[in-house]
């Protein structure tokens, strides 16, 4: 499980560790540069010889990288820097007796130009507000060259992409792009959350023994394959379809026939013991057609799916949405909220065992019905924000889909989910997505009833769901092709497989 921290919390885990004078800095050095040569060699080139700029900017950040430019330029590497303002005054000793070269701003694209490798320290977690002057010009500069250039260079961010929130991954203004970053201590939310995850290219992370300082609960966490074995009920000797959860799926109209069946789908792919189709005649027969193991009589469940594909314009079949939804509250019971249906909540507050899962368009709308009118564009440059303000409105849980899922409860850290290929971005997707979620939030209902209201684990829930997802559509696209909504739901079950023998992270 990634665990990412506010800057807040890094600095106030550090401190300690400098008071007793452990030498932070020249590890975050250290790891840069072991890093940069890895890369150098894995491109097979030589390091000594090869031309590295370094960005330096006038706060530590910029100090990682002036030590980290001394211990290359002592492999023989041609080490060059262009400051910003004042440097860090002993990484700026130390890089000048190892006799890296300090350029002027004049010469940054011509370096630029030649050099295999930029590290980027212009600014770490100290940066406030979008990138200004003299950064501004030199990321302007550098991106120009980049484009111009016949070979792209290694970048290589020391702690983050500078210009990227470290927070909140909102990108104000310019920031410079980069292949590798190198994070010093313990991830940031800004590398793992849209925008600011598409500038930090690969994670590296420093370890630094920053944990035991650290509060115990995280600003953000991403599920990862390891953390699946706990979420999803391996059924046991006395399992039996009840007791591995029934799942209840109102979902598909006449006009949307096949959102009904993508959804069920997964909910029987996601291992519930069973599901119950409640939807119109003409869906019914089609889903059992295709899936003879669905039951089309009621009786108790464990979870509900509401919504993906109904047909919330006929009044009838949104009176009914609205009537499970109110039902499954009042008995404690988890539902999953999708589509149109989520409009329900412009007017009613729920407890965060409702999970919704809108785009950013349906966020949009049910902002703006709450009165807090957000545009998509403004959701998709702040989805964890958007996200956060519709639970706390609402009181749900949200899961915002987007090329990274985020999922929260109004007060319970944030969870995100992101690495899968836009071909993941396909029609009926998000149909797949809540049938899934409810299959599992079926395997949990019981306790969820049990646990009550105003917790995180649908939150977690939703973030396993989108974990598992978002590996069934790798495994449908494998090394890239374009796939259709039903091959995700296909992968599923081997998507929960390869994730519950999995013994890496
Ligand atoms: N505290 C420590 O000893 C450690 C710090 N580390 C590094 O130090 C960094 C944090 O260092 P600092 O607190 O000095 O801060 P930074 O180096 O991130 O940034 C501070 C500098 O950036 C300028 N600045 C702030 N906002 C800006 C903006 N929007 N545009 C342009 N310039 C801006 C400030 O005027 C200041 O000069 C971390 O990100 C990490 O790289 C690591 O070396 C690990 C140990
Ligand atoms: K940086």
């Amino acid at each position: 499980m990634l665990r990412a921290y506010r800057s807040d919390d890094v600095r106030q885990a550090e401190a300690p560790l400098l008071e007793r004078g452990v030498p932070l800095m020249d590890r975050a050095a250290a790891a840069l540069a072991t890093e940069v040569i890895r890369r150098v060699r894995a491109l097979g080139n030589r390091v000594p010889g090869t031309e590295v700029l370094g960005l330096v900017g006038s706060g530590n950040n910029g100090g990682d990288v002036l030590f980290a430019l001394a211990r290359l330029a002592r492999r023989g590497v041609s080490a060059s820097a262009i400051l910003t303002g004042t440097p860090h005054a002993a990484g700026y000793a130390a890089a000048s007796r190892a006799g890296v070269r300090f350029a002027d701003a004049g010469t940054l694209r011509s370096l630029a130009e030649s050099a295999e490798v930029w590290i980027d320290g212009l600014v770490g977690i100290g940066a406030r507000g979008p990138l200004r002057e003299p950064a501004l010009e030199i990321v302007r500069e550098l991106e120009e060259v980049r484009v111009g250039r016949p070979v792209e260079p290694l970048v290589i961010a020391a702690d983050l992409p500078s210009g990227i929130g470290a927070d909140d991954g909102t990108v104000p203004g310019l920031a410079l792009r980069a292949n590798v970053t190198v994070t010093m201590g313990i991830a940031k939310p800004g590398l793992v959350l849209d925008p600011g995850r598409r500038y930090a290219g690969e994670i590296v992370q420093v370890p630094l023994g920053l944990e035991e300082f650290l509060p115990s609960e995280p600003a953000l966490l991403s599920v990862g394959a390891r953390d699946i074995a706990d979420m999803w009920d391996v059924p046991g000797p006395d399992s039996h379809k009840y007791s591995r959860g029934v799942v209840g799926v109102m979902t598909g109209s006449l006009r949307y026939p096949g959102a009904a069946l993508l959804s069920t789908s997964a909910a029987l792919a996601g291992g519930a013991g069973m599901v119950r189709y409640a939807g119109p005649r003409e869906t019914s027969r089609l889903v059992v057609s295709q899936h003879p193991e669905i039951v089309t009589d009621m009786g108790r469940v464990q979870a509900w799916v509401l919504g993906s594909g109904v047909n919330m314009d006929d009044p009838e079949a949104a009176s009914e949405v609205a009537r499970r939804l109110q039902e499954s509250i009042t008995a404690g019971i988890p539902v999953v909220l999708d589509a149109g249906a989520i409009t329900l909540l412009g007017s009613i507050d729920v407890p965060s065992t409702v999970v919704i899962t809108p785009h950013a368009g349906e966020l949009a709308e049910l902002l703006a019905a709450r009165g807090e009118p957000l545009s998509r564009e403004e959701i998709a440059a702040a989805p964890s924000r958007a996200a956060r303000l519709a639970a706390t409105l609402t009181g749900a849980t949200v899961l915002l889909k987007g090329s990274v899922d985020v999922a929260c409860a109004p007060d319970d850290p944030l969870w995100a989910q992101g690495g899968a290929a836009g071909w993941r971005a396909t029609a009926g997707a998000g149909d797949v997505l809540a049938g899934l979620l409810g299959s599992i939030l079926a395997q949990w209902g019981d306790e969820l009833a049990d646990l009550g209201k105003g917790h995180g684990i649908p939150a977690r829930l939703a973030a396993a769901a989108s974990y598992i997802h978002g590996r069934a559509a790798a495994i449908a696209y494998g090394t890239g092709r374009p796939i259709v909504a039903s091959e995700i739901a296909g992968a599923i079950p081997q998507a929960i497989g390869e994730a519950l023998a999995s013994t890496g992270e």
